[in-house]
């Protein structure tokens, strides 16, 4: 790599591609376009366009980044296969197979397909990224760069994880917000003060996700390390750990997610 990163050109810049690229700038950027008819910058060092229509004939993308919703793919990406040529496409839409993608950008176009998350936006997000085959070293390598700028990153090499990576990584966030939300909703109904219980609920869950990856321990461990016996976390985990609670529950959104995650290929 060199001190900036390559020509790179962005379809889409809401919530997931923007946290991506500020993770970029970070890296140092190099000429930069992104396209997004309605994304509201700023977004310094880079070049915002409102139609793909607008991109400089001469401009030459190593890498061009979908991260337009899924539903926007078949509207967005045969513009952009002029750049099959060269450029790796790098597309973070759930459920979009490469098959479905190199069927609008032409067969045997360079395609990864990942999945990030939003923790993303802070540096802390974990990616899951799969490589088609026609992916060069080089190509890989800077796919790796891109999407390593916003966290940890792990490559599988069959397509299909990417299914249950999303319900599980991608979709993660979002369930554990909903704990925070769920969490704060109870201590008032405990009777604490409504800004003491959105306090306390958003410090436990980013301080125990703190000691989670500050941890070498287990979950399970750093679990029972707060349940003392005869205490009183053992009898909210008895209501939560029966069969058809949480275990029960997480499962089977895990395996909607990724059912979705599916239906959503074509
Ligand atoms: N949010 C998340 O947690 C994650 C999302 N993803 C994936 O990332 C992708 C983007 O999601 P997210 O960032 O949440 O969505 P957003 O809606 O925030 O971002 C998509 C952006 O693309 C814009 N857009 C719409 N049409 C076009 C077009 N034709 N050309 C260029 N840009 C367009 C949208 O504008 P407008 O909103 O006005 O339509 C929006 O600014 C999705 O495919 C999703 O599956 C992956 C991992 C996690
Ligand atoms: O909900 C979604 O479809 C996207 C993919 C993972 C997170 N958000």
């Amino acid at each position: 790599m060199t001190d900036t990163l390559p020509p790179l050109l962005l379809i889409g810049c809401g919530k997931m591609g923007g946290a991506m690229l500020a993770g970029w700038r970070e890296r140092g950027l190099g000429e930069t376009i992104i396209v997004d008819p309605f994304a509201t910058g700023p977004f310094p060092g880079a070049t915002l366009l409102r139609d793909a229509a607008e991109i400089p004939a001469g401009f030459a993308p190593a890498a061009v980044i979908l991260a337009t919703k899924p539903q926007e793919a078949p509207a967005t990406l045969p513009i952009h296969a002029r750049f099959a040529g060269s450029a790796v496409f790098v597309s973070i839409m759930a459920g979009k197979t490469v098959a479905f993608m190199q069927g609008l950008l032409g067969a045997g176009s360079a395609v990864v397909r990942a999945m990030p998350n939003t923790p993303a936006a802070v540096r802390q997000g974990f990616t899951v990224a799969y490589a088609a085959p026609g992916v060069s070293a080089a190509q890989r390598a800077l796919a790796d760069t891109l999407l390593g700028a916003t966290g940890e990153i792990a490559w599988v090499e069959e397509e299909g994880l990417l299914d249950p990576v999303t319900a599980v990584s991608g979709g993660g966030p979002a369930y554990v917000f909903l704990l925070a939300e769920l969490l704060e909703r109870a201590a008032v109904e405990q009777g604490i003060p409504a800004d003491l219980a959105r306090r306390m609920a958003r410090s436990t869950v980013a301080g125990s996700g703190a000691l989670l990856a500050a941890s070498t321990e287990d979950a399970a461990q750093l679990r029972k390390n707060v349940t003392s016996p005869k205490g009183t976390t053992e009898r909210a985990l008895a209501v939560l750990m029966e069969e058809k609670a949480w275990p029960d529950h997480i499962s089977r959104a895990i395996a909607a997610a990724t059912a979705r995650s599916r239906e959503l290929a074509g």
